[in-house]
């Protein structure tokens, strides 16, 4: 088995339990949800298009160039490619994305008018890239969904750099990225038990 084999071997390995995890805390709905890896090559490692990512087989994960072209022409990468495609592009460290579609993300996404959700005040908001303290404002900007996702990208675009815990698509889900899948599925994990506090609160009228 060839190096970059291996390399794939083990990016389907990751993305495969990612979406199994995913799918136990209930945040990737019937076949809602996409994740990638970057390969030391440069190409990207991501889920077919309209799989259910808790029964992800070997053969869902195929892969894309820098751009989104799927290197076998018959391939149907995520629908969303061209967003994990511009995080590893923005971001030079970035080694993983993850792409859910939680009630707690769609709810506040909804509801809240403002361009972003301000995580503040949680232990928990430490889980981010430079934070160290409960003190601090954590942004997490909101998009509105767009079935265009050139477009989408397009207004995504400014806000990289600012983005410590990732970003909300407006009753779509969350984007969040790591240096590799740990990293990723912690921040993940970070920012979703956030929204569901963040919900909680909202539900008691606090
Ligand atoms: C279940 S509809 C969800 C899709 O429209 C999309 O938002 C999504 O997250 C999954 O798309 P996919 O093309 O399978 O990666
Ligand atoms: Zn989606």
């Amino acid at each position: 088995m060839s190096e970059t084999m291996t390399e794939f071997a083990r990016a389907v390995q990751d993305i495969l339990a990612a979406g199994q995890r995913m799918d136990a805390r209930g945040w990737v709905p019937a076949t809602a949800g996409n994740i990638s890896r970057r390969l030391s090559d440069g190409r990207i490692a991501i889920t077919r298009s309209g799989c259910h990512k808790g029964f992800l087989q070997g053969a869902d994960v195929i892969t894309v160039d820098e751009a989104g072209k799927p290197h076998n022409a018959g391939d149907k990468p995520s629908a969303e490619t061209l967003l994990h495609c511009q995080i590893y592009q923005q971001d030079p460290t970035a080694g993983a994305v993850l792409h859910g579609h939680s009630v707690a993300a769609t709810v506040l996404s909804m509801t809240e008018k403002s361009p972003a959700l301000h995580l503040a005040d949680y232990e928990v908001q430490k889980v981010f890239e430079g934070q160290s303290t409960h003190e601090a404002s954590v942004p997490v900007p909101l998009f509105d969904n767009d079935q265009d996702i050139a477009r989408l990208a397009r207004e995504v675009e400014p806000s990289f750099g600012s983005m410590p815990a990732g970003y909300i698509i407006r009753g779509h889900g969350v984007y969040v990225w790591g240096k590799d899948m740990p990293t990723a599925l912690a921040r993940l994990e970070g920012l979703e038990f956030l929204l569901a506090c963040m919900l909680e609160r909202r539900k008691l009228g606090l």
